[in-house]
């Protein structure tokens, strides 16, 4: 039975998922709603609390996400972050207005005297991350200023008799060092809720969940052999058994050698796999596709027109399930009908056509890859499949600049492979999250065997990350590095030069396109 959640009202925040997951390392469920969600849908949960997220709206504009005053009558601990306090002070009477100095980055936060045990943590002068350009004014009735930052005289208030509390820091992230402390004495402590979720509850959760829900249908997934969409077929599998089929797309845009491996690791796990070769039409509808945005939904389409007419083709399957996790939602959608914005449409959510056949399943949807790897290994995965390099379902063709053609993918296929064979041979692949070749639209000259070349440029992108959102670039040893380069200028045909990228995420994405 799915616990009682603590209920996160998302006001439009980057960092939604992040108070979720913060919950969830507490071992407590929570659950994540529109700001927009009607009282009776809240009611319907029984929420054991209420966190309002932050929000890029200003509580005084038009059209700002409301609160429903009737939400802080409901007699639940309500604690509000950054917009969600300032939301919070606006319903409740008090006022807010732009601030005089904006405050972003890591500040000093100083509790006020006499405060109620929630701020217990905090020692005068803690970092708290900020990122806010409104400020309250004067708290609402009822409520006392909890806290100050130098430009920012309340930075916390709380209403102690009505268990009413708000932030104007964010403690979800880890550069409030006492944020997460913070989080769990607030549920734990001052709301008395006890551990109630595990990553083995949630497998669990959703098996019984896709059963309920799939009834006596059928269901196809779409797997790619990746981590995600293999524990989502692990699960889908477990839940189905026989009304569960999965296929695999050769959308022509694999890696060198990438279906026979797959092949093999996917047998080996006792999943029944369906190959579709869908290589040609691929390719016939990448032609002249240089822009990004239109690359993505092209390839998000034509995935589903392959599988719809692969369903067809075997009888009627209603469901599609997918390995989509949280970041390709947050980065393609205004997520959960949150006002965030467009990264780039991820071909499995912002690439899929308007109107589909099939009712998906997405039971990973609310998690983080480090979550998903976890859970891999609840389920029996070993650590050498659950730590293998994400790949991206529109494949190279998003590592090809400009358009794609059967010639370039040839020469990028080939570079590729001997970045990832070199790394793979060194110690450093347990620490990347990605390594990769990129080829450029831009041509150069060079001098071989006395001749001048004027041949592509290749770029090697080598990140750590833990869960995509953000990345850091690790800096290949010049050694590994020059037997890179030298290797692919000497073996693959079309390529005369090899560059570093140096471009963390933010504010550069990890793939180029
Ligand atoms: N070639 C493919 N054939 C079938 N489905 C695919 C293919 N490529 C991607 N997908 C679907 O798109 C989803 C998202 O792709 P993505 O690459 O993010 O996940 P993954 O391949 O499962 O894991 P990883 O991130 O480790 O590569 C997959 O989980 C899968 O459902
Ligand atoms: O399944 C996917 N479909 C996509 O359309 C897609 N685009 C990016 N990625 C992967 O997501 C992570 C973050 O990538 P970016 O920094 O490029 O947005 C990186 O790990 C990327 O490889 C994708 N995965
Ligand atoms: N990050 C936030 O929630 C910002 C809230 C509000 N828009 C501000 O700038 O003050
Ligand atoms: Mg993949």
């Amino acid at each position: 039975m799915t616990p009682s959640p603590v209920l996160i009202l998302d006001f439009g925040s980057q960092l939604t998922q992040n108070i979720a997951r913060r919950v969830r390392e507490m071992e407590i469920y929570s659950e994540i709603l529109p700001a927009s969600a009607p009282l009776a849908e809240i009611r319907r949960r029984q929420p054991l609390a209420l966190i309002l997220s932050g929000g890029p709206s200003s509580v005084y504009e038009p059209g700002a996400p409301a609160l429903d005053p009737a939400l802080l009558d409901l007699g639940l601990p309500v604690l509000g972050i950054c917009y969600g306090m300032q939301i919070l002070a606006h319903v409740a009477g008090g006022k807010v207005e732009r601030a005089k100095v904006r405050e972003y980055g890591v500040q000093p936060f100083t509790p006020a005297k006499d405060v109620s045990p929630l701020w217990d943590l905090f020692r005068p002068n803690s970092p708290v991350l900020m990122s806010h350009g409104d400020n309250i004014i004067t708290p609402p009735p009822g409520f006392t200023v909890a806290g100050h930052t130098e430009t920012t005289p309340v930075a916390a208030m709380e209403n102690r008799k009505k268990g009413l509390y708000g932030v104007q820091f964010h403690p979800e992230v880890t550069q409030t060092v006492a944020g997460v402390d913070f989080l769990r004495h607030f549920l734990r402590d001052i709301c008395g809720i006890k551990k109630n979720w595990t990553l083995k509850g949630y497998l669990d959760r959703h098996v019984e969940e896709i059963r309920a829900r799939v009834g006596t249908d059928h269901l196809i997934c779409a797997l790619s052999g990746g981590i995600d969409s293999t524990v989502t077929a692990l699960l889908c599998h477990r839940a189905l058994g026989e009304r569960f089929h999965a296929f695999f797309v050769d959308n022509g845009l694999l890696r060198k050698n990438e279906l026979p491996e797959m092949e093999r690791d996917l047998s080996s796990l006792g999943i029944p796999l369906e190959i579709i070769d869908a290589r040609d039409l691929f390719l016939d509808r990448l032609k002249g596709v240089a822009d990004p945005e239109k690359k993505r939904k092209t390839i998000g389409r034509t995935f589903i027109d392959v599988f719809v007419r692969e369903a067809r083709r075997r009888g009627t399957y209603r469901y599609l399930a997918q390995g989509t996790l949280y970041p390709d939602v947050i980065e393609s959608v205004s997520s959960f009908g949150g006002p965030s914005a467009v990264i780039k449409s991820h071909h499995n959510v912002g690439g899929l056509p308007k109107r589909m056949p099939f009712e998906l399943v997405e039971p990973l949807r609310e998690l983080f890859k480090d979550e998903v790897r976890r859970l891999g290994r609840e389920l029996g995965l070993s650590d050498r499949f659950v730590s293998r390099q994400p790949f991206p379902g529109p494949g190279l063709a998003i590592r090809i600049l400009g358009s794609v053609t059967p010639e370039r993918l040839h020469i990028l296929r080939e570079a590729d492979a001997i970045v990832r064979e070199e790394v793979e041979n060194s110690p450093l692949r347990s620490e990347l999250w990605q390594y990769f070749a990129v080829l450029l639209p831009v041509k150069s000259v060079g001098v071989m065997g006395d001749a001048r070349t004027y041949e592509n440029v290749a770029a090697i992108r080598a990140v750590c990350s833990v869960d995509g959102m953000t990345a850091d670039v690790h800096y290949l040893d010049p050694g590994l590095l020059g037997r890179i380069s030298h290797r692919i200028i000497a073996t693959v045909p079309g390529i005369n030069r090899v560059v570093f990228d140096i471009s963390p995420k933010p504010p550069s994405t990890i793939e180029w396109e």
